[in-house]
């Protein structure tokens, strides 16, 4: 798992081969220690470089290797050696230096970087620290404010950042490890008293204890209950105030506090789960590995709304020319100019250049003729997109895909009024579509495993986090949040208040409540869906009463507010009132709390005292009961695209996991029990009866969620 040679002479080459990315497992640890003290050892080895095969370095420490207590060589004497050592020691860095990876190169006593290469320590996005010394001897080396940022955010830089900071000593756009083991032979002569990183005195700003406040208070705000970042805190203070020993100790200290916990497995679970979800399979055998997607350089836009705009950023931004399409003149030319400026802003951030010259923008749909591609992103309405596929057939070469953004309409139904079902599928961007990494790909039972795989390959181009999914109303993530959502209306009839609901949510770790949200995303959106859909307006069935719907019990509050003009933050009221139209402070509105007193009072609803235990578990396990339908519907193939669909498209707390790998930390027995009490407790309510898959594997003794695939694998696939 390292390689030895001796170069030039004199310099021993130890090189880490542990593809894919050199990570330091119990074998790689052990080669290294080995190799390190065998060149440490060798009097005709006068300097010493690592580097990594394949072009990269290291990505750290193996994070499999956590799922049970770390055994073998450890890593932070391994440092101690090289840092120790009488030779010079320098690190080839290509590619990635992340984790203990970067920790390797800061035992060394030089580093030399590829310009290309990313440098980084994001232990604390697995719900870890830098713990092989990362705490240490960072802020000794680029000053306690930088080392900071970067050790509580996991943030990876560029070389070339890297350099300003002084993480690196040089870059090279030749390969750094031939440019290492030039450096080498000209440090053997030099002393390496000032290359010891741990033996620096710490930079320390005068107003250390303001600082850290600042940075506590930072972090509390944006990751509200994450251990890990205050951790870090804990173990850089420790840097600044205590001799590097005596540091050392808090930092292992603190990492047995952060090993075992919920949060990290959680997150260590997430960086998995995204991982597993690219790689998509159908029941046909096709899978991202066996099938070739398009190269996609022509796409069509078709309609420049919120979704039109974001997709066309999207697809410009990464190279591909885009035709957008408008049916009038003035939306085309407020679409134009959104869009520019969209991509505009993008370029600058990025510090490139915008590529207009890709996009175009017509009015006629007959300029689509020749594309790759079409996305379509028209109005919510069935007859509207059925009408324009079957335009699209007409207009388009043979051999164009064409995609609906639908966020939740039968995408077979349109890929039946085209003159090639097998060549439509859907992808469903969430909104604002330039900045949000979700992609569902819908796979209608049609769609080719080409089709398929071009929208994931595409999507992966992107920037998107992709997961296939089977087509049913709303896919799997509107599908799902449908019943958390409804669930929240029923317990402000039971009681509840808007802010009790989103306090409880909020504290659990969403960055905002479902009312809030709904607030942001404007009660319009879903009440003209309700009113599709037949469950409020004019097409209702007069038979049925207020709170009843196609044989369900409904709440029509949230109609109630949209009848009374209070669509969200845009109307300056909603489920809150906030200062003015297109405000964003939200407060408890009175006369929300009169409404709901009102309702109670015309349906004898006797309103009690709800704990928010009982709403995080109506909200959540009903979620996740959805969840199990999913999964046994065969609309997601595993929990783990269900999971990243709402981490990336939902907010759902990254250190709780997502609602699946939620469901599975409190125990499948506890839901599936909680789940019958409340469904015992409001028969009619609907949602909280447990699933036929929830049942299933608490009966199978509730199997870690990396076995549930085996138990759903007989159900029905609608993939
Ligand atoms: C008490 C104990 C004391 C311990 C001491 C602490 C030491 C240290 O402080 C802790 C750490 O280093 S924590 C670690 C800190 N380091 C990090 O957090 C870095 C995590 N890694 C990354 O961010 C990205 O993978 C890279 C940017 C490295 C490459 O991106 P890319 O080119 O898009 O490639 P990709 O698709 O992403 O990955 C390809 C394959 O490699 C796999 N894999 C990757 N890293 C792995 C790892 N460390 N391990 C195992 N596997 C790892 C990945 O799953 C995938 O496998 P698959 O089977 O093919 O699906």
């Amino acid at each position: 798992m390292a390689r030895y040679e001796l170069v030039k002479g004199s310099l021993a080459l130890i090189t880490l081969t542990n593809p894919p990315v050199n990570a330091l497992s119990s074998a790689v640890r052990y080669g290294i220690t080995e190799k390190i003290k065998r060149a440490l050892g060798d009097p005709k080895v006068k300097a010493v470089v690592i580097c990594g095969e394949n072009e990269r370095f290291c990505g750290g420490a193996d994070i499999r290797e956590f799922a049970a207590p770390m055994r073998g060589h450890s890593l932070v004497m391994l440092f101690d050696d090289i840092e120790a050592g009488e030779k010079p020691v320098i690190a080839a860095i290509e590619g990635v230096a992340l984790g203990g990876g970067f920790e390797l190169a800061l035992a060394c006593h030089y580093r030399i970087a590829h310009s290309k290469a990313r440098l980084g320590l994001p232990e604390v996005t697995l719900g870890l620290l830098p713990a092989a010394g990362g705490t240490q001897r960072l802020p000794r080396l680029i000053g306690i404010p930088a080392a900071l940022e970067l050790i509580t955010t996991g943030h990876h830089v560029s070389a070339q950042e890297a350099l300003k900071l002084g993480m690196v000593d040089q870059i090279t756009d030749e390969n750094a490890c031939k440019m290492a083991v030039e450096f080498a032979l000209r440090a053997v002569a030099k002393p390496l008293s000032s290359r010891r990183i741990s033996t620096l005195t710490m930079p320390c700003p005068p107003n250390l204890d303001a600082l850290f406040e600042a940075v506590t208070m930072q972090v509390q705000k944006k990751a509200r209950g994450v251990m890990a970042p205050l951790a870090c805190i804990q173990a850089v203070r420790a840097a600044a105030t205590l001799p590097y020993s005596k540091g050392m100790k808090r930092e292992s200290e603190l990492m047995a506090s952060l090993f075992s916990s919920s949060q990290a497995r959680a997150l260590q679970y997430c960086f998995f789960a995204q991982r597993t979800a690219g790689k998509w399979t159908l029941p046909s055998g096709a899978q991202w590995s066996n099938i070739k997607p398009r190269d996609i350089r022509r796409a069509a836009v078709i309609g420049l709304g919120t979704m039109g705009r974001g997709i066309a950023v999207s697809l410009a931004r990464v190279g591909i020319s885009v035709i957008a399409v408008e049916t009038e003149k003035k939306l085309l030319e407020t679409g134009r100019q959104m869009v520019i400026g969209m991509l505009e802003r993008d370029a600058k951030r990025r510090g490139v250049t915008a590529s207009l010259y890709l996009l175009q923008f017509t009015l006629s749909l007959q300029d689509v003729k020749d594309v790759d591609i079409v996305i379509e992103a028209v109005f919510e309405d069935m007859s509207l997109k059925k009408r324009l596929f079957r335009d699209l057939s007409k207009v388009c070469r043979p051999s164009t895909l064409l995609y609906t953004n639908t966020s939740g309409l039968d995408v077979d139904a349109l890929a039946g009024v085209t003159d090639r079902p097998h060549m439509v599928a859907g992808m469903h961007f969430f909104s604002p579509a330039h900045v949000m990494k979700l992609l569902e790909v819908i796979c209608g039972p049609r769609s080719s495993s080409e089709t398929i795989a071009t929208a994931m390959s595409l999507g992966k181009r992107m920037g998107k986090v992709c997961v296939a999914v089977g087509n049913c109303p709303g896919f799997v993530g509107n599908r799902m949040v449908k019943t958390y959502t409804d669930q929240a209306n029923f317990l402000l009839e039971e009681g509840a208040t808007p802010e009790q609901v989103d306090g409880a949510l909020e504290e659990f770790g969403f960055a905002m409540g479902v009312f809030r949200m709904s607030d942001l995303a404007g009660l319009d959106v879903g009440w003209r869906i309700r009113k599709e859909s037949g469950l409020t307006g004019p097409d209702v069935d007069p038979k049925d009463p207020p709170h009843r719907r196609q044989g369900h019990r409904y709440s029509p509050i949230p109609d109630m507010l949209c009848e009374q003009g209070r669509m969200g933050q845009k109307t300056g009221c909603g489920w809150y009132v906030y200062e003015k139209p297109g405000g964003t402070e939200a407060k408890p509105d009175p006369l929300i709390q009169k409404l709901l007193e009102g309702y109670r009072v015309r349906y004898s609803i006797q309103p009690r005292k709800i704990s928010s235990q009982e709403l995080i578990e109506r909200c959540l396990y009903v979620l996740a009961n959805e969840g199990f339908r999913v999964l046994e519907d065969g609309i997601a193939v595993q929990p783990e695209d269900i999971d990243v669909i709402y981490l990336f498209g939902y907010g759902f707390p990254r250190h709780r996991g997502g609602p699946m790998f939620y469901a599975n930390m409190v125990g499948l027995g506890r839901v599936l029990d909680r789940l019958e009490h409340y469904h015992h407790a409001h028969p009619d309510v609907p949602h909280l009866k447990p699933s036929q898959l929830l049942k299933k594997l608490v009966a199978c003794g509730s199997p870690p969620i990396q076995k549930w695939k085996e138990h759903i694998k007989t159900m029905h696939s609608h993939l």
